[in-house]
């Protein structure tokens, strides 16, 4: 008993405790002095910033709604919990923020340590040389056209397997049954997508590897949920605790990497062959798909860490991390908007993907899917009203002199800024009836002669502006939108045509809030059915 104060269980805590008050005291603020702060209370008098850190962290939404009722015009502090504390500009300067360059403000060290990337990435060198957006700004978005067959097969075959699946279990497969069958929104659309995407990364068959889809999606599942955690631990014990949290993440990248290698060794084996004799017609042809054009890039850097299959394989992974999920929230969102709202708007959307896909003979490709603005318009007005950006284009401050805004503020290095985001999007100002979701909004913005043309198809769902960020903004906006875009419209125009949607006019479930992002419901469900007489 006299040795209880003593025991490790007590001591080591204590030390620690120890430690990170006398590290924070010791550590100066980098913060600009007499900012306001979201989330204060005047009767905060101890501890302040962590008392609103909390208080912002436990409810983002008020956090967001007080920047928005009282710094709208000026700048704030705004601290949350396991994150650096930022610094939030006001409306005015998000123009401001985009256009730095990446010397000054910079969205990748932002992200490296939102993510935790030096932990959560077992090869972090892949995120600091992100060669991979390079190749979706360039090729990617370039053969999109030519993938839209690809896209078409493996959007049909994923929902035959995840829909059609679940009718066909619920035994309501039968032409004259005309029950409505209860799926998941989130779980049955995230598998879709991840064959779909994949079906581009990596071509057939590989993208229909279960085994692979499941690892990536539980990967893309661990790193913001692990960074999450790192982020509330004190920084100089992190790497320590961070070897034992993402055991997980090192299991999983290990496994991925296994069941690509065998694909791996092969392409770069063909490739060699390819180089050395390019009439060999022995070998199958040329593949086109993110690997490939991975394997070229790799072999033009002459770098052979560069064509590691580990290499290769990590840049998939991450990949499957930038756009799964993305894609899922961005298409589970619309779905359950579309179901909330009237059969009128599945109607109008049917006759204009019908009425577009009979001048192409049925056949889908690019051209037909800019046609479709109602499908276009469904899609931002869906992403317009649930993105899961809700603070926008969060950049570090890397300039060693710091910057200062065009309001005067002197920002410090190591800072970093965010820009008003959710509160635009859902601002009455900007989108009149901000509240209440209008499929068509942005189509007929797009239908208004009066309206000068590149006015009008700045409303196309992947074009970004202050005013929508929900891709960010400017030279480092997210670079797979253009592909997101089609292949999600491509998604929704299939099940428009092919399923029947039960309506439940007026009930969406809420989005929930994880951390400073909205995520859709994720177990919310809605009732299918096959479609008498589909016709795509
Ligand atoms: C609806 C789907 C998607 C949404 C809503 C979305 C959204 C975003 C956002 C908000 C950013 C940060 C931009 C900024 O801070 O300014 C971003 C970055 C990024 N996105 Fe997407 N994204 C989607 C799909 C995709 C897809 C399909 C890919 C890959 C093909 C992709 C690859 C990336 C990459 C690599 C970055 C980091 C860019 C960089 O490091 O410069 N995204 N995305």
């Amino acid at each position: 008993m006299e040795y209880y104060p003593y025991r490790p269980a007590i001591v080591i805590p204590a030390l620690l405790a120890l430690g990170y008050l006398v590290y924070h005291l010791l550590t100066p603020s980098r913060l600009p002095k007499g900012l306001p702060v979201i989330g204060l209370r005047t009767s905060d008098r101890w501890f302040p910033l962590l008392r609103a850190s909390w208080r912002n962290t436990l409810d983002f939404k008020a956090a967001l709604a007080e920047a928005d009722a009282k710094y709208r015009d000026q700048a704030a502090i705004l601290p949350m919990a396991g994150s650096i504390t930022m610094i939030m500009l006001p409306r005015s300067e998000t123009q401001f923020v985009v256009e730095q360059p990446d010397t000054v403000l910079d969205l990748h060290s932002a992200a490296i340590e939102s993510l935790q990337i030096d932990y959560t990435c077992t090869d972090p060198y892949l995120v600091y040389n992100a060669v991979h957006t390079k190749l979706i700004v360039t090729t990617l978005t370039n053969q999109i056209g030519n993938l839209v067959p690809d896209v078409a097969d493996e959007t049909a075959w994923a929902f035959d397997k995840y829909w059609g699946g679940a009718i066909a279990a619920a035994g309501h497969d039968s032409p004259d049954d005309d029950a409505y069958t209860e799926i998941c929104v989130y779980d049955t659309l995230r598998r879709v997508i991840g064959h779909v995407t994949n079906r581009v990364f990596l071509g057939a068959p590989l993208c229909r590897d279960t085994a692979l889809l499941d690892v990536g999606m539980a990967y893309a599942q661990d790193v913001p949920l692990m960074s999450q955690v790192l982020r509330l631990i004190w920084e100089p014990i992190r790497p320590v605790v961070a070897l034992f949290l993402t055991i997980p993440i090192r299991f999983r990248t290990r496994a991925f990497q296994k069941i690509l290698q065998p694909e791996i060794e092969q392409r770069l084996a063909d490739f060699d062959a390819r180089q050395r004799d390019p009439e060999d017609k022995s070998l199958s042809p040329e593949r086109n798909d993110f690997l490939q054009w991975t394997i070229k890039q790799a072999k033009e850097s002459g770098d052979p860490y560069m064509w590691k299959p580990a290499t290769l394989a990590g840049r998939i992974l991450l990949l499957n991390f930038a756009a799964i999920h993305t894609s899922s929230f961005s298409i589970t969102g619309a779905i359950l908007d579309l179901v909330a709202g009237k059969q009128a708007y599945i109607d109008e959307l049917r006759a204009e993907i019908e009425g577009v896909l009979a001048e192409y003979g049925g056949q889908w490709n690019k051209r037909a899917l800019a046609r479709m603005e109602k499908l276009d318009s469904v899609m931002r007005e869906s992403a317009r009203l649930n993105s899961f950006v809700t603070v926008g284009v969060a950049r570090a401050v890397v300039a060693k002199d710091g910057i200062t805004t065009p309001s005067g503020l002197q920002i410090a290095q190591g800072n970093k800024v965010v820009c008003h985001a959710y509160s635009v999007l859902q601002d009455s100002d900007v989108y009149p009836d901000a509240q209440q979701f209008q499929p068509f909004r942005f189509s007929q913005q797009r239908e208004d002669e009066s309206v000068e043309y590149v006015k009008r198809a700045a409303k196309a769902f992947a074009t970004t502006s202050n005013e929508y960020l929900a891709f960010g903004h400017g030279k480092f906006a997210c670079p797979g939108r253009f592909f997101a875009a089609n292949e999600l419209k491509l998604m929704l125009a299939h099940l428009i045509v092919n399923y029947d949607l039960r309506i439940t006019e007026g009930s969406r479930p809420r989005n929930m809030w994880f951390g400073l992002n909205r995520v859709p419901p994720m177990e919310a469900t809605i009732g299918i059915r096959r479609r008498k007489r589909a016709a795509a």
